[in-house]
């Protein structure tokens, strides 16, 4: 079973090991001796998924504190699951951000570091959330930096949701200008129709959605299809969480050039020519 968590306890880095019962229960051991006390203890929950994730973490939480006195605990959540559900959509269904939280806020950190959350929710729902925003991520990019900064490429956001935080990525690339788009999207069935766009002429330039996170891609082959139309040279994205559930070659082949995404849940095989990823390490320790 593959160890998505890492920890140090002032800066003391301690090796774990993890694995699953016959019963399918995992379970988790701190192979290190602990101290009987430390100032900070920092644990990375990596990719955390599901609820084999989020119980191996409490384990860590618990067999730490059981042995020894913390002053602050940090927790670095690189992708926020549930981030997405943050809200009742529709009748019967679960606000599960709201449910993840609770369970999150059960195990007391002095700060949890997201990067990018998906809303606002997210930092109503988790206690002393800290959340490193999308221009922070998107910064780490040397190329994507030196491409804005010479205004090599026009900034679009796809959507409304989208749109909250383009403001700040312009003024951290010292953009003046951007595109925005709208979409819709059903909620029952996930289809999206309407693509617009609403603002910005993208005639003959270069431009790059920017996004929180790509799932199956259908936003942005959307929008890559109006640029496009809109007389778009090319169609670059960013986003901060790549999911790819349909894989990246499903986006290259239907109008985006290049990818940029953090390894917040991208793992490194799908680097290649045209898929840049900006390792969260660098990102945490900008
Ligand atoms: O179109 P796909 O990639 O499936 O979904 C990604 C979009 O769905 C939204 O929640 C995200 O913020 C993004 O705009």
């Amino acid at each position: 079973m593959k160890n998505n968590l890492h920890m140090t306890l002032d800066n003391r880095s301690l090796a774990l090991d993890v694995g699953r019962f016959p019963d399918g229960a995992v379970w988790l051991k701190v192979k290190d001796s602990l101290p009987a006390q430390a100032n900070t203890l920092r644990i990375r929950a990596e990719r955390m998924q599901n609820m084999d994730d989020f119980m191996l973490l409490a384990q860590l939480v618990d067999a730490v504190r059981h042995q020894c006195d913390v002053t602050f605990s940090h927790l670095e959540l690189p992708y926020l699951p549930y981030a997405r559900q943050d809200r009742h959509m529709q009748p019967g269904d679960s606000f599960a951000l709201k449910v993840f939280a609770g369970l999150l806020n059960s195990l007391n950190f002095d700060r949890v570091l997201v990067l990018d959350p998906h809303s606002e929710a997210a930092a109503a729902a988790i206690n002393q959330l800290v959340a490193i925003p999308q221009q922070q991520c998107l910064a780490q990019s040397a190329s994507l930096m030196a491409a804005l900064a010479q205004g090599e490429m026009m900034l679009v956001a796809p959507d409304a949701g989208a749109l909250k935080k383009i403001h700040g990525v312009a003024q951290t690339v010292g953009a003046t200008e951007y595109g925005i788009l709208s979409k819709q999207r059903d909620v029952t069935t996930g289809a999206l129709t309407g693509f617009s766009l609403l603002a910005g002429d993208v005639k003959g330039k270069n431009v790059l959605i920017v996004d929180d996170l790509c799932d199956a891609g259908g936003t942005f082959i959307g929008s890559a299809q109006v640029l496009r139309d809109a007389g778009a040279r090319s169609v670059s994205l960013y986003v901060t969480h790549g999911i790819f559930s349909k894989g990246v070659e499903h986006l290259l082949q239907q109008g985006i050039d290049q990818i940029y995404c953090t390894t917040s849940y991208a793992t490194a095989d799908i680097a290649q020519e045209r898929v840049e990823l900006i390792d969260i390490n660098t990102i945490f320790n900008a």
